[in-house]
């Protein structure tokens, strides 16, 4: 038998794509912004260039000085000289900073309208391999890895390469042998800075992880205070939040460490380079070869020569990082949805669709049972009830028909024609979907309502809202239709929050209604108004309910009971009284009590 499952290995360590690869998703916006970039990183060569003029002048100065051929005047001058460079030196760099940090702004929400357009495309079982922890991974961590490295990634390395090489070049110009000896602690400062980067790339990954561990405590701690104080956990709480509190702080300390370690080693280089300087430059000048002023130009040059040393090194960590970063985006960006990937040709709605389920056999992962099995049903205009046991496959059903599994070929129809033969947002705009939990968003009562439909006038929400019998109890709100709901609003019950769910999906106005299990809290006196609202409102139309409230059932045209993934028996109330075991027992349980109270009572 055919059958479809799906492969669900979970989220496997991506492996490297090729560099190629990675770049290409950075292309399309070093292309659109490269007017920014030339201008930015041209403003940068000339803050450098202007930089290594500097230590020029103070040479042309002090040598004046040595000889005495100054004037006034002239040192005025120089003075005034330097200060506009200065100037000039800060203006440029906020033209830089403004033109190369904005662009790797743009590029990082480039990326993330990619990610974010690619999540929405993905199927179910995409989501279920990706935790919601991994996906905010992905466009906070690894967004702003990739952000610094095209960013003060690009901005360092050019800086640390130019400044690095004309720096070079000016200590040449005004000795060889002096510059070679002066540049031997160099290296090592790069090689340095490189490994206690790396280590505290690894100690900062673990102090966020750690600040994640403790926000998610603390919030998870907060919601469910309640709770806690039911069980009195409080001391057990407190107890986890200071174990948590104290390895973040370890990490913490663990982070200062080798940040307090960078900053020595550079000023150790430096002062070798300088002890050199002192050392054989010093005698250099003493012998006449070197002019005081090429002395002091000496030692300014390898004092700039200290941040392109250790930028090389910096460099050298965040690129690994924004590629490992990019190799994840990259990964996922290429994760393609089970669906069939047709767009939806903008084809008319049908007016009154079908489904047809031939055969259908379907697992979540080849190694589980099948969650349907053999299911052969039509799915027509009416009010058909779904019900069997937990676990029985009533929701697996409602999400194959709202397209967000994949199902093989042929096994299920649409209007006759093979859903896999059609867009699956084609299919689902047919659908208006309540699910097991309610999601009401931090918005008011209208809006939340009309979600589906921002359009939708005041009337269409209100009607939509007495329909499904919620219409009196909004009003009863402090600000009606405008209260604020969800999250940082007013709190609704569990049938409050239903009811609103099912307006939300009776103002969309589909010819298919689903609702899953999505009246359980609403109270029977309630369930019987909401249906008779269902009943007019969706004449000719198809409505599927699942549920387990016999009474509802009994309401519906048409029962299917569902055991272990197979139908075992469909038909109306009274039929499936006399012939279905599951069913009659179901209602037994459910009626006698009240048949047997009655009986009490008279
Ligand atoms: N995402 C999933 N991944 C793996 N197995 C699943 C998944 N969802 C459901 N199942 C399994 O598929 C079977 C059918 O589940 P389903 O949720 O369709 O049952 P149900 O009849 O709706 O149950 P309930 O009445 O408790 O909501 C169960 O064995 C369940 O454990």
């Amino acid at each position: 038998m055919e059958t479809t499952s799906l492969d669900r290995p979970g989220p496997a360590r991506p492996t490297r794509a090729g560099l190629s690869q990675l770049l290409n998703l950075l292309r399309p916006s070093f292309t659109r912004h490269r007017l920014r970039l030339a201008v930015g990183l041209t403003a940068l060569l000339v803050v450098d260039f202007l930089q290594l003029i500097i230590p020029r002048i103070i040479k042309h100065g002090v040598d004046g000085l040595a000889a005495l051929t100054i004037s006034r005047d002239d040192l005025l001058r120089l003075a005034v000289l330097v200060i506009a460079i200065a100037l000039a030196v800060a203006g440029l760099r906020f033209v830089w900073r403004y033109l190369i940090i904005g662009f790797s702004r743009l590029l990082e929400e480039s990326l993330r309208n990619r990610i974010f357009s690619h999540l929405l495309k993905m199927d179910a079982p995409f989501f279920e391999r990706h935790t919601p922890g991994d996906l905010m991974a992905h466009s906070s961590n690894d967004l702003a890895a990739v952000q610094m490295a095209c960013g003060m990634g690009v901005v360092a390395a050019a800086d640390a390469l130019v400044m690095s090489v004309a720096t070079i070049i000016f200590m040449l110009h005004i000795h060889v042998e002096l510059t070679l000896l002066a540049l031997l602690p160099m290296p090592f400062l790069a090689w340095f800075t490189r490994i206690l980067a790396g280590r505290l790339h690894h100690r900062f990954t673990t102090v966020q992880e750690q600040f994640s561990l403790l926000t998610e405590f603390s919030r998870s701690a907060v919601i469910s205070i309640r709770l806690i104080k039911a069980y009195t956990m409080e001391r057990f709480q407190t107890a986890q939040l200071d174990r948590l509190g104290r390895q973040y702080v370890k990490s913490n300390i663990a982070v200062a460490v080798i940040q307090g370690l960078i900053s020595p080693i550079a000023t150790l280089a430096g002062n070798l380079g300088m002890l050199i300087i002192l050392f054989v430059g010093g005698r250099l000048v003493i012998t006449g070869v070197l002019t005081m002023g090429d002395f002091v130009a000496f030692i300014s040059y390898l004092a700039m020569l200290v941040w392109p040393m250790m930028a090389i090194g910096w460099v050298a960590n965040i690129v690994q990082r924004g590629l490992t970063s990019l190799n994840r985006i990259h990964h996922l960006l290429i994760s393609q949805s089970a669906l069939p990937d047709i767009a939806d040709s903008g084809e008319p709605p049908l007016v009154r669709p079908s489904f047809s389920l031939r055969n259908l056999t379907f697992r979540y992962a080849p190694d589980l049972p099948p969650a349907l099995d053999a299911i052969d049903l039509e799915i027509g205009p009416g009010i058909h009830g779904i019900t069997g046991r937990t676990g029985s496959g009533k929701s697996t059903l409602c999400r194959l028909l709202a397209r967000l599994y994949p199902v093989p070929d042929g096994r299920v129809l649409f209007g006759d024609r093979d859903v896999n033969t059609l867009a699956p947002a084609f299919v689902r705009s047919h659908i208006a979907y309540v699910g097991q939990e309610p999601i009401l968003f931090s918005d008011t009562v209208a809006a939340n309502i009309a979600l589906g439909r921002p359009e939708a006038t005041e009337e269409e929400i209100v009607e939509a809202a007495r329909s499904a019998a919620i219409d009196d109890e909004i009003r009863d709100l402090p600000d009606g239709y405008a209260t604020l709901v969800g999250e940082r609003g007013v709190k609704l019950s569990g049938g409050q929050r239903q009811r609103l769910a099912l307006a939300r999906a009776l103002l969309c106005n589909r010819p298919v209604l689903v609702i899953d299990d999505g009246l359980s809290a609403v109270d029977v006196a309630t369930e019987h108004e909401v249906f008779a609202g269902l009943r007019q409102r969706f004449a000719g139309r198809t409505v599927l309910i699942v549920s387990n409230r016999i009474k509802m059932l009994s309401l519906t045209d048409r029962i299917v009971v569902l055991d272990e993934g197979r139908i075992v028996c469909a038909g109306g109330h009274d039929e499936l009284l006399a012939a279905s075991t599951l069913y009659r027992s179901m209602y037994d349980k459910q009626m006698r009590p009240q048949a047997d109270e009655k009986g009490a009572a008279g």
